[in-house]
């Protein structure tokens, strides 16, 4: 039994490693931005911020997470300054129009309170450019810019390509490198997937790859329903949704922070049961944040509380309110996942990993929160 107070994936973790103490990352962070590794209770429900320091936007009631130090403001500053830079000058990734929006993302604010054991700046900057390359291929092939699901079964083989390259004939391939700088995503995903690849081991970036094919196959199955105005049921759409998911944020957590959690470690079932679980949770923080952003875009938007108002006949309100059990179950079931693999399997690198997976869970609950810019909640309350 988990000790009162505390989540299962708290109370195992540090008795699995065998120390009373943060001591148990060996070999791992310290400095700038580290102190959410701390192994301290988190608490159920947030603690209402102090009032020096407010923090913007509000929980979702009922949601169960748990809040996150601000991300060091240092930090955050280097790394916008750093994306924006990448973002015009190297890949000529937005028109000037669309400045607003870049910065109302907060990539930099985003990925610095989900990584906060990144080792340096640059390590930081290699999850920054994935996140800002993976959001142009998803706004610019599949959504709000210029996105549609006809043919982006094309676009998007074509810009995975970019990850994962083509290997043909002498002929063949100057035309192929000639495509990946024909568009703001291609040149996104090329060159983030290469600051990437000198930063990782082989078997990290294999890895990567096979999470980006995942997430290209859930995009391909939410287009294919929406040319169709087709209506999955709910565990259709959570199986989707499991595809088309933050999953390639997370798993990336050992080269942001500067270790490698070993491939067999990855690919055994506990591990990636923990990984799709994790993944769920944060993506259906995102259904429920970007609920109202997605009822006011043209035409239907599948959430899971729309799913569940229109598959299982309730109110949109009560779909609302069901979708967010749903996230706590998933959450739940994310943390006693993850303490029976620290338990079964204490190696440093497994439990570092775990730790960093779920500080990037609950970094991208307090990016969703905190980010008022792009999200606002519904009046259900
Ligand atoms: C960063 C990354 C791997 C994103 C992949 C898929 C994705 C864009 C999400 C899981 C976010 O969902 P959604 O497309 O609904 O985003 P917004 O609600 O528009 O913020
Ligand atoms: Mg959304």
């Amino acid at each position: 039994m988990p000790e009162p107070g505390l989540s299962p994936l708290q109370s195992s973790l540090p008795a699995a490693a065998g120390h009373s103490d943060p001591g148990w990352i060996l070999g791992g962070p310290s400095g700038l931005g580290t102190t959410s590794l701390s192994l301290a209770p988190r608490p159920e429900t947030p603690e209402p911020p102090a009032p020096e320091a407010p923090v913007e936007g509000r929980p979702i009631p009922g949601l169960y997470f748990h809040p996150v130090p601000e991300p060091d403001p240092v930090r955050v500053d280097e790394v916008s300054r750093r994306i924006k830079s990448w973002a015009l000058d190297e890949v000529q990734l937005y028109p000037d129009d669309w400045e607003g929006e870049f910065d109302g993302f907060s990539v930099g604010r985003y990925m610095v309170a989900c990584h906060p054991d990144a080792p340096s700046i640059e390590h930081l900057m290699v999850a920054t450019r994935l996140m800002v390359a993976e959001n142009a291929v998803d706004d610019c092939y599949c959504e709000d810019h210029g996105g549609s699901p006809i043919g982006l079964g094309g676009r998007l083989l074509l810009a995975h390509t970019a990850l994962d390259p083509l290997h043909t004939t002498g002929e063949y391939q100057p035309a192929w490198a000639e495509s990946l700088r024909a568009d703001a995503p291609r040149r996104a995903y090329r060159s983030a997937m290469d600051y990437f690849v000198r930063q990782s081991t082989p078997s990290q970036a294999d890895r990567f790859r096979h999470d980006m094919a995942r997430l290209h196959l859930g995009y391909l199955a939410e287009a294919a329903w929406s040319e169709t105005d087709h209506v999955p049921e709910v565990w259709e759409y959570l199986a989707m949704r499991q595809f088309n998911n933050f999953r390639p944020c997370p798993t990336i957590t050992d080269t942001v922070g500067g270790y490698e959690l070993p491939a067999d470690l990855h690919a055994r079932p506990a591990m990636q049961r923990v990984l799709a679980l994790a993944g769920n949770a944060t993506t259906i923080v995102n259904d429920l944040y970007s609920y109202t952003k997605e009822l006011a875009s043209p035409g239907k938007h599948l959430n899971l509380p729309v799913v569940i108002a229109e598959r299982e006949g309730v109110s949109d309100k009560e779909g609302y309110l069901k979708a967010v059990e749903v996230h706590n179950d998933l959450m739940r079931d994310f943390e006693a996942a993850a303490a029976d693999l620290a338990a079964a399997c204490p190696v440093p690198t497994v439990l570092r990993f775990l730790r960093g997976v779920a500080v990037w869970v609950d970094g991208n609950h307090y990016w969703h929160q905190t980010n008022t810019y792009r999200y606002s909640l519904p009046d259900f309350w």
